[in-house]
């Protein structure tokens, strides 16, 4: 039997709801398994850390959770502690210190689902945006100077190296051709940002040469919104940097129904640290201790995390759940229009897991 260690870090808001959410869904997958449990571990790190210890997360714990196999996480953000301190104090402290510079984000309309796109079928949207988690917008380089002055001034830098640059397009490249249609975007603001972006698009056509087999097309980031929304067909894998990729896809979750389905994995590729699974939402100020947080995101999350353990077939059971769940509307949250709490449906999808890998087992 394989044992998995998992770290456990809800953060802040409604990430202390979903977080635990996803732990009942992978005890319960390794209640009815019998090659695999789970170790979990729970790191109280966030905003009430932060009120008794003046940090977010301690300076070195990143080590206690450096010989995790992965860590579930929920969110970044207080209402009470400025946004740039609780994020860059734990989710960027975690995914920069472990270098998982790609993020991965699917999005697809899940049956039972109604999107807000009228002319836009099911099939019509199935995208992965692949986001580079480590540097770009979110290098954390500039200053500020002369604060409170009339003469006050202020940089954020955005830096890209060819090295990261490289290692994320060679990152999307390959998952495009993983994919049936073998179809990869580059988003750019090449008009615009004249050096960087430039070079992005340079390195997007050199690593393009090692992957003949996929089709790829340029698209400023602008334009892209307007084609996610008239044209979804035509999309499928979408590399784009730190910021683009972090606002195309809180649009790409709105346009597959609801920010509150949409997972992320922050991978490092090359397996040196462990990757960091959530979903793509925050602390949700205005719904946190409700019992009206949308566990959709945090279990397709943890689907996400099973594929990069190799349990291939445990993830896609997890996947069947999901999708009976979000078929039944009756277990819709109040963001997809409906009455359940996330308590009811993770029960249903707890039952759901259970079951399924019985059967499979029998
Ligand atoms: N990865 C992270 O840690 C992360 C991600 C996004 C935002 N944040 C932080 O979270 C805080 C709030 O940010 P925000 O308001 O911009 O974004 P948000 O994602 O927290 O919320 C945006 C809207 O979507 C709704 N929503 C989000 N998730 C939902 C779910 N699971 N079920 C139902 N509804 C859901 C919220 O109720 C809200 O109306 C900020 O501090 C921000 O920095 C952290
Ligand atoms: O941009 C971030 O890092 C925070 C949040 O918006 C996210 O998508 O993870
Ligand atoms: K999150
Ligand atoms: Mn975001």
């Amino acid at each position: 039997m394989k044992t998995y260690r998992i770290a456990t870090i809800p953060g802040d808001g409604i990430g202390k709801e979903v977080v635990p959410a996803g732990q009942e869904v992978l005890e319960a997958l390794a209640s009815a398994s019998s090659t695999f449990k789970f170790e979990f571990e729970n790191f109280d790190w966030g905003g009430d850390y932060f009120r008794e210890h003046g940090v977010m997360m301690p300076d070195e714990g990143l080590n206690a959770i450096r010989d995790k196999d992965a860590i579930l996480f929920g969110s970044a953000g207080d209402p009470h502690i400025p946004d740039h301190v609780t994020l860059w104090g734990l989710r960027l402290k975690i995914c920069q210190g472990f270098d998982q510079y790609a993020n991965v984000r699917p999005t697809r309309i899940l049956p039972g689902i109604d999107g807000p796109l009228k002319r836009c079928g099911p099939d019509d949207l199935n995208w992965v945006i692949v986001r580079e988690n480590s540097e770009g917008e979110y290098s954390g380089v500039g200053g500020r100077v002369h604060q409170g002055h009339p003469i006050e001034a202020a940089t954020d830098v955005s830096i890209m190296t060819r090295a990261g640059v490289e290692r994320i397009m060679r990152f999307a490249f390959r998952l495009a051709r993983s994919r049936p249609r073998k179809l990869l975007t580059v988003i750019t603001k090449s008009n615009a940002q004249r050096h960087a972006m430039v070079m992005w698009d340079e390195i997007a056509r050199q690593i393009s040469k090692e992957f003949p087999d996929v089709t790829w097309d340029k698209e400023l980031v602008d334009a892209s919104t307007a084609r996610m929304i008239n044209h979804p067909a035509s999309l499928d894998t979408i590399v784009a940097t730190n910021l683009h990729a972090d606002i195309l896809s809180d649009l790409a979750a709105a346009l597959a129904g609801s920010l509150g389905i949409a997972p992320t994995g922050n991978i490092d590729p090359e397996h040196r640290y462990p990757s960091m699974f959530e979903p793509i939402h925050g602390s949700a100020f205005d719904i946190m201790g409700k019992g009206l947080a949308n566990p959709v995101g945090t279990f397709w999350s943890v689907v996400m995390l099973l594929e990069h353990l190799g349990e291939t077939e445990a993830a896609q059971h997890v996947m069947q759940a999901i999708e009976k769940v979000t078929a039944d509307k009756s277990l819709h949250t109040r963001d997809l229009g409906g009455k359940a709490t996330t308590a009811e449906v993770t029960k249903a999808m707890c039952s759901l897991v259970a079951a399924g890998l019985q059967r499979k087992a029998a």
